[in-house]
């Protein structure tokens, strides 16, 4: 994990509303900027002299339209994205609320639409929320993982062999070391065809005792929320 070595992160936001009657999460389509083309929760850096909530309500406000009450509003866990040959890992706080107020709107950013648990299009989505959003949706957080990406080859050649070298499962955490032979970028079916990068390996530990605060830059959990 010689390459994956940081010295630095930066911290976003990500926020799932979701309707528990009709078993529906809240997407967004992103137009432009990083993760183009994908769908994902609601999000974006924490701006100066901002908590993570509040830059979690401003983004979720401006790219749907939408808010939720401090109350409504809870925690589900901490991802951390290493990207290879990166010092700099993205540290997301994700978010989760039943409950909104107000009328979803599309912007410039974001064209937000309702999926149905089981149609969540999740081959059109960072790889890593496959992993996560289930437990989310399931009630399983809080979370806490590391997810660790590779930038895909630029030339589009045809085939990709992917062997899993080790699995090891437990109840509470789940860690896959995928073994990736870079000989294409045929992502097609499992993996976002626009996003430049493909996830090799991660780590994830699911109904945690707390939710966690802050992770360390060795990639521990640093801190739990009061
Ligand atoms: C690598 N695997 C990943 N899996 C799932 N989600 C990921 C992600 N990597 C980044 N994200 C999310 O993507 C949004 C980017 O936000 P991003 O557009 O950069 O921020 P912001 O809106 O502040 O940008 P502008 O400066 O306005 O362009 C933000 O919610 C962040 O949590």
């Amino acid at each position: 994990m010689e390459s994956f070595t940081i010295t630095s992160k930066k911290v976003l936001t990500l926020v799932l509303v979701i309707d528990k009657a009709e078993q529906k999460v809240l997407l967004g389509y992103k137009k432009r900027g990083f993760g183009a083309h994908l769908w994902n929760g609601f999000g974006g850096k924490v701006e100066p002299g901002e908590t993570t909530r509040e830059g979690a309500l401003r983004e979720l406000e401006e790219e749907a339209g939408i808010t939720v009450k401090t109350e409504d509003f809870k925690k589900a866990g901490i991802l951390l994205f290493q990207f290879e040959n990166d010092p700099v890992a993205l540290e997301t706080h994700v978010y989760k609320s039943y409950e909104y107020q107000g009328l979803i709107r599309e912007c410039e950013e974001m064209r937000p639409q309702w999926f149905a648990f089981a149609d969540v299009p999740y081959d059109q989505m960072w790889e890593d929320d496959r992993i996560w959003l289930p437990m989310l949706l399931n009630g399983q957080d809080p979370f806490y993982g590391r997810m660790y990406f590779k930038r895909k080859p630029v030339e589009d050649t045809k085939e990709i062999e992917t062997t899993v070298t080790s699995v090891v499962n437990t109840s509470t955490s789940t860690h896959v070391n995928h073994s990736t032979t870079m000989t294409g970028t045929s992502f097609t079916t499992a993996q976002p065809k626009s996003g430049p990068f493909a996830m090799c390996d991660y780590q994830l530990e699911h109904s945690l005792q707390g939710v966690p605060r802050e992770i360390a830059l060795d990639g521990t959990i640093a801190s739990f929320e009061n």
